[in-house]
């Protein structure tokens, strides 16, 4: 079907959506192309295992930029040999090898560990300029959302949608809702972009955007810096929302020329006059329109076990007992058991074990600058046990050094680490103990998130160096700075930018050790990668059946079993399947995983001991359906993980009032149906069943809900023409997508003129290849 936008007034996401669609189906479903595609080690794995059993291959390199970042240790790479020798822990090890191997076979454009580009997937995007304005930016990671920033429409993706968009540079989409939420006002002094983020998604809560693209416009947004920008829509995933956006501005054009991806001459020029359209237009409509108002934020921190739990850092422990929503009310008190903390306890009272400063919320160079203003001249309280400062990559890293920021830290008895995400999920040896509490600046405070039992405060870079500093919470406005010289939250641009390509290029140009070889790419083998010579190839698939489907992509039509309940709202990823478990590179073998740390806790020796969770127990160990009564089931992370750890305890569908979106999309792929229910009907019909271990029947063709006895409970529930079809048929989105190559080569052919400022992207990125001088001031073998 052809497509037509709308001549009327549109939004800044119906624009960069609307540019974008290749095709649209008879459904209503659309087919996008993406420009730029970031991959990490860890969803990675799959998606590439799929690619090779399907004799596929990445059809556009030049639009994809891989890295290693989650399972990398961040101690001194000084001494770095080999990742075999560096990295311990050997599942970590065996994902970063993995991609290195990958990205060798694929021949994708890489920043290994002795690159000084390698780093967070969100932070090198933006700082090479690989990430540009009204792209589409995907990566298998619920962070990608930070993209945004740049006015792209930028979003998580699974890994069978990694493999997806490897293979076709397409993904399958619906149109999301329009939010704006317009911030009126400027900022108050000490206020940064984080403590507006975290206010934004304590007003409108973790699923205040769900099925939305949230617009982020207004005085106070206008004026923030790109990487004050990122840090919002890096959480814009944290409200629940598929995307945040930012109109693209000259802001945002200064941050981007000149990085080393970035267009050049006259395509530069095309670009920004095709970048200044990028804007909502006057009488456009949003679904939601939300005001805040800058003058009622004041620096903000989490007290709980959800980003939405923020408050002013003036504010006391919320006390349940002036709670009367009686679910509100047990969420609150869990939250407070996990976090150790007693109601009405002043939030500047409580102190702290460790402190986190890094993140693709917050290790940008700006981010190191606030904090490093914030420690210079102090110590570190004694009784905090660790503070680390982690920046987001190794270009920020040696910009910092230059800086002297790390010495600023280093005295100040603040550790300074590489680059990598570290602590912020702890898939690294960075992890805090049990019971630990940590002021952390980056984007998420669920349960066991940093470590097991451990207790994560969420906030900006100045408010953790502070609290670092004094031992417990500090509002940074009564914080007295020892330096006025070190610039607070202001930052140089130029020089900023200029550091970034010197590092650059003095990396690139770095000589080689005596008697080392080079196997790097020949010069001309780069230049003959025209941007678009990519091989389009033949697809091995019929009636969109593939070899590498998802184990256990069998036709769905009726689900007869027990249902299990489970009474809780929120439910994130991370507690479907935490982090421990996803350093695996197979689809399979995660049943142990689920709901790990609500199953198994540990005895005094360390043994791990089952705490007869409902799962656990007759008849509900054979459950193929869970009824969830409280919203947003599988919120935060884009692991895949989590319904195949569904899928191989034997779950076959979820029934919730509302899913997190990527969860939501990530099911289908995987043969599990996930569905929507009004909160009322779920109380009423079905929770009951479940919790007296009865049975229900799921009639997907019919799209009904029946009890054993085949009385029907739900007459009606909703779902996608396309979705059901492909779960019904069992078939493979790929496949289905590789049939229409014609429609995806039209587009190409027409975006080579219209968009030819996007050609080229990371096709020109040399690999270190072989044995070279790293810019750690060692040898390093990078394959
Ligand atoms: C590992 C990855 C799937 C995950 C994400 O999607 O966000 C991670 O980055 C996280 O922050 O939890
Ligand atoms: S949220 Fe944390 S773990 Fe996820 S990509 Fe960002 S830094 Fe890495």
């Amino acid at each position: 079907m052809s497509y037509t936008p709308s001549k009327g007034p549109r939004t800044l996401y119906d624009k960069v959506f609307d540019a974008h669609v290749v095709h649209k189906d008879e459904s209503g479903s659309y087919l996008l192309y993406i420009d730029r595609h970031l991959v990490h080690e860890v969803t990675s794995p799959q998606a590439f295992e799929g690619l090779k059993d399907a004799g596929r291959k990445v059809r556009r390199r030049d639009c994809t930029l891989a890295t290693v970042d989650h399972n990398i240790p961040t101690w001194s790479r000084k001494n770095f040999k080999s990742p075999e020798t560096f990295i311990k822990e050997s599942d970590s090890l065996l994902q970063v090898q993995t991609l290195q191997q990958n990205v060798k076979d694929f021949d994708v454009p890489f920043f290994g560990m002795t690159d000084a580009r390698q780093g967070i997937v969100h932070i090198i995007g933006p700082e090479q300029g690989f990430t540009l304005p009204g792209t589409t930016v995907v990566c298998g990671d619920s962070h990608t959302s930070t993209h945004g920033a740049f006015g792209s429409l930028a979003f998580g993706i699974g890994t069978s949608e990694v493999e997806h968009v490897l293979a076709t540079q397409t993904i399958i989409q619906a149109k999301s809702k329009n939010m704006r939420i317009f911030v009126e006002g400027k900022l108050s002094p000490g206020v940064t972009s984080k403590d507006l983020i975290l206010h934004i998604i304590g007003v409108i809560g973790t699923a205040g955007g769900t099925g939305c693209v949230i617009e982020f416009a207004g005085e106070a947004v206008e004026e923030l810096s790109m990487e004050a920008r990122m840090s919002i829509c890096n959480m814009a995933i944290e409200a629940g929302a598929r995307a945040g956006m930012i109109k693209p501005d000259q802001i945002t054009f200064d941050y981007v020329e000149g990085r080393p991806l970035a267009p050049k001459g006259q395509e530069w020029e095309k670009a920004v006059a095709y970048w200044n359209t990028l804007h909502t237009d006057e009488g456009a409509q949003f679904d939601y329109d939300i005001k805040i108002k800058s003058k009622d934020i004041i620096p903000t921190i989490t007290w709980g076990t959800s980003p939405q739990d923020a408050l002013p850092i003036t504010a006391s422990v919320p006390d349940p007992a002036n709670v009367s929503d009686p679910i509100k009310k047990s969420m609150m008190e869990g939250a407070l058991k996990y976090m150790g903390l007693k109601p009405n306890k002043p939030l500047k009272e409580i102190s702290i074990d460790k402190v986190f400063i890094g993140s693709c919320t917050n290790a940008r160079i700006e981010d190191l600058r606030a904090a490093a203003a914030v420690v210079k001249g102090y110590k570190k309280a004694d009784s905090v046990k660790l503070a680390m400062v982690v920046p987001g990559s190794g270009l920020v890293k040696q910009q910092a050094e230059k800086e002297g920021l790390d010495r600023v830290f280093e005295e100040a008895g603040f550790e300074w680490r590489e680059a990598g995400c570290s602590m912020c999920l702890g898939m690294n040896p960075d992890i805090l103990d049990p019971e630990e509490r940590c002021a952390s600046t980056s984007n998420r405070n669920f349960e066991g998130r940093q470590g097991a039992r451990s207790r994560t405060h969420l906030m900006s870079p100045a408010m953790a160096a502070a609290a670092g500093i004094k031992g417990h919470f500090v509002d940074i406005r009564e914080f007295q700075y020892k330096d006025n010289d070190v610039p607070k939250v202001t930052i140089e641009q130029e020089t900023e930018d200029k550091a970034l390509q010197d590092a650059v290029y003095e990396h690139e140009k770095q000589p080689l050790p005596e008697g080392e070889t080079v196997q790097e790419q020949e010069d001309d083998e780069v230049k003959d990668i025209p941007a678009t010579n990519h091989k389009i190839h033949e697809s091995p698939i019929k009636n969109g059946k593939s070899s590498s489907a998802p184990a256990g992509m069998e036709p769905f039509l009726t689900v007869n079993g027990v249902a299990a309940p489970v009474d809780k709202a929120n439910v994130d990823t991370d507690a479907i399947i935490p982090k421990q478990f996803l350093k695996t590179i197979k689809r399979t073998g995660l049943k142990k995983g689920l709901f790990y740390e609500w199953r198994f806790t540990k005895d005094e020796n360390g043994n791990e001991v089952s705490l007869n969770y409902i799962l656990d127990t007759e008849p509900y160990a054979k459950s193929k359906i869970l009824v969830v009564t409280g919203d947003n089931f599988g919120c935060g992370s884009s692991r895949e993980h989590a319904p195949w750890a569904l899928k191989d305890f034997g779950i076959k569908s979820i029934i919730a009032p509302s899913f997190g979106d990527i969860f939501y999309n990530n099911s289908f792929k995987n043969g599990l149906l996930p569905i929507r229910l009004p909160q009322e009907v779920i109380l009423e019909k079905l929770y009951p069943i479940a919790q007296s271990a009865g049975s229900l029947v799921i009639d997907l063709p019919n799209q009904q809900i029946l009890d054993s006895n085949n009385n029907v409970l739900v007459k009606h529930f909703d779902v996608e023409d396309f979705r059901k079809h492909c779960l019904v048929n069992g078939l493979d989105d790929i496949g289905i997508t590789m049939q229409k190559e014609e429609f995806i080569s039209k587009y190409e052919a027409k975006r080579k003129i219209e968009f030819s400022f996007l050609e080229g992207g990371s096709g020109g990125v040399k690999p270190i290849v072989g044995s070279k001088k790293s810019p750690y001031g060692n040898t390093a073998q990078e394959w």
